[in-house]
């Protein structure tokens, strides 16, 4: 498989996963079409959209629970996926441990799962029960569960749903302290759609297809945000333009630059080429998503 550039010394990046042109078709309908982008390793891609975008259904795609109905998704040979789902199901009359969530679907050497509990920082709540714990100290025993394992791509699906604004920063901060230390490629689901983790190296925005894609500005080069955000948010959160040649409309339909109208945005109705749009963006655009779930706006 091919390398990519752009890691931190400039080297070469090892690729773990590329879609390409991929779609999933449930009963005739295609829930996401088109979908172009790469992971390499120490990468971090932001998969941004409103609710039903199809980020979700991406995610799985590039990890393999989905197949696509048309394109390719390619994974590096051996590839080991840590996958933090949205929703897990759990039966919450159950008691359960948190040493216990993390070898319920397979045994760990206890060092590993030491190991892990000590990189989120629960280690103390090793006892706990899975109920009891907040959003932010859940989602990080779930990351622990997952990051147990040594993956080399971690899939993190809307991690700081339900976490506070400090919780959110928190969670950045771990994540990237998780990227640093395994040098695991990362791809990081957020429903907000100006808001994404500073370390982002690609924000693909999605709506049923690629909206736009780039990378985002940094927080603490903007007076106005740091002011509004603080020192320490400034250094976990970043802001993301929109740059898009074409307005979902509230009934699904898709309305283009030049005026014309169609029922979806696919790739062959020939108007919108997400791979031109592979570029940082300097100027801030409206984002043109009329659906509901819009995150948070700075
Ligand atoms: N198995 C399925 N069969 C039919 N439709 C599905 C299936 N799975 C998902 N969908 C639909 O596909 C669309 C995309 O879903 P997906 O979960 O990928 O969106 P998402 O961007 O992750 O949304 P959210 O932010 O709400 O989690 C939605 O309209 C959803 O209802």
């Amino acid at each position: 498989m091919r390398e990519n550039s752009g890691g931190a010394n400039g080297a070469p990046r090892e690729t773990l996963v590329t879609l390409k042109g991929a779609g999933v078709n449930r009963g005739g309908r295609w829930l996401v079409r088109g979908v172009d982008f790469t992971v390499g390793r120490g990468e971090i891609v932001t998969l941004i959209g409103p609710n039903g975008s199809g980020k979700s259904t991406s995610a799985k795609m590039a990890i393999g629970v989905l197949k696509p109905d048309e394109g390719q998704v390619e994974r590096l040979a051996g590839l080991k996926v840590g996958y933090v789902p949205q929703k897990l199901t759990i039966d919450w009359t159950l008691p359960l441990t948190v040493r216990r969530l993390m070898t319920l679907t397979g045994p760990l050497p206890e060092r590993e799962i030491i190991e892990a509990l000590e990189a989120t920082g629960i280690r103390h709540m090793e006892k706990a029960e899975v109920q009891t714990l907040s959003g932010g100290e859940f989602q990080r025993a779930l990351m622990a569960r997952a990051i147990a394992r040594k993956p080399d791509l971690l899939v993190l699906d809307e991690p700081v749903q339900g976490v506070d604004f400090s919780g959110e920063i928190a969670l950045y901060d771990l994540i990237r302290q998780i990227r640093d230390g395994s040098g695991c490629g990362i791809l990081l689901i957020s429903h907000d759609l100006h808001v994404v983790m500073a370390e982002t190296d690609t924000v693909i925005c999605l709506n049923g297809h690629v909206c736009c894609r780039g990378t985002p500005h940094a927080v603490s080069a903007s007076a106005e945000y740091l002011r509004l955000f603080g020192p320490s948010a400034a250094r976990a959160l970043a802001v993301y333009s929109h740059d898009h040649d074409h307005v979902h409309l509230p009934d699904g339909r898709v309305q283009h630059s030049d005026g014309s109208i169609t029922a979806h945005c696919h790739p062959e109705d020939g108007h919108h080429h997400p791979h031109d749009h592979d570029h940082d963006h300097d100027h801030d655009h409206d984002h043109g998503h009329t659906s509901a779930g819009e995150g948070r706006h700075a």
